[in-house]
């Protein structure tokens, strides 16, 4: 590249539910001045449409008729990521147990799919210092070409007492049972499933601490700018 600056360098960090995506991938971009993309929140924002716009979920029909219709935009400031539906901040909306327990349903509709990896693959593209987008199929369809892959894992105790200490004390028994609900249904889809790349680099997060993690992912992207 001219004036010796730096190529862009593009992340995908896939994984299942709570292994830590969101806050290695947010903490690996502002860490390394990159962009950042929270797929998942995507998948929410049209999720949280079909839901307020009266669509049928069990209905796949339905939802591929109307997925072209909303207007998704995500902001990619990792220290202030955001996502709109229509001009409508919906940060907080897409969070509810509501759109959560619905989202694996509208995500595996492949017209859902190519139309949310179409916005994906413009924004990565869009990056001009790189980006680290995580989510379930990044490294094996959305983004194949990624400089660097990871897989995040983490037993599914370690993930439940995670997801319920941030939902402050909620039940470990039936968290681990909707994660593991979730992330079965995300990975026996027949359009682009939760799955690791062949090439991606498996990284157990269980008995890592998030820093530990961070530190990790950080090391990998800069071995890769360094060629080795
Ligand atoms: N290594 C770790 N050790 C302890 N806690 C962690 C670790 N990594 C993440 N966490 C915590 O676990 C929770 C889930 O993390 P995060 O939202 O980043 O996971 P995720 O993989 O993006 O989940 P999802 O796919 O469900 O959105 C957060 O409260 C986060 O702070
Ligand atoms: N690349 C992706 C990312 C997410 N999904 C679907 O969205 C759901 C919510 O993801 P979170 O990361 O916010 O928990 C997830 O369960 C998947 O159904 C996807 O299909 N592909």
């Amino acid at each position: 590249m001219e004036n010796g600056a730096a190529q862009p360098v593009i992340v995908a960090i896939d994984g299942p539910s709570g292994t830590g995506k969101s806050s290695t991938s947010k903490a690996v971009a502002a860490q390394l001045g990159l962009s950042y993309l929270d797929t998942g929140a995507q998948y929410r924002a049209i999720t949280w449409w079909m839901v307020t716009s009266g669509i049928d979920i069990e209905d796949p029909t339905a939802i591929a008729a109307v997925a072209g219709k909303p207007e998704i935009v995500s902001g990619t400031d990792p220290l202030d990521p955001t996502i709109s539906v229509d001009g409508t901040d919906v940060a907080a909306a897409i969070r509810t147990q509501e759109v959560t327990s619905q989202v694996s349903a509208v995500s595996a509709v492949p017209e859902v799919r190519s139309r949310i990896t179409e916005l994906q693959r413009s924004l990565a593209a869009a990056a001009e210092q790189g980006i680290v987008v995580e989510g379930r199929d990044i490294g094996t369809t959305v983004l194949p070409d990624a400089d660097l892959k990871v897989f995040l894992t983490a037993s599914a105790e370690a993930r439940a007492a995670r997801r319920s200490g941030e939902l402050k004390g909620a039940d470990v028994a039936a968290t681990r049972e909707a994660l593991i609900k979730r992330d079965a249904a995300d990975s026996s889809r027949k359009t682009s499933p939760l799955a690791k790349a062949d090439d991606a680099v498996e990284v157990d997060t269980t008995e890592l601490t998030l820093a530990q993690v961070i530190e990790c992912v950080v090391t990998l992207v800069e071995e890769k700018r360094a060629g080795k």
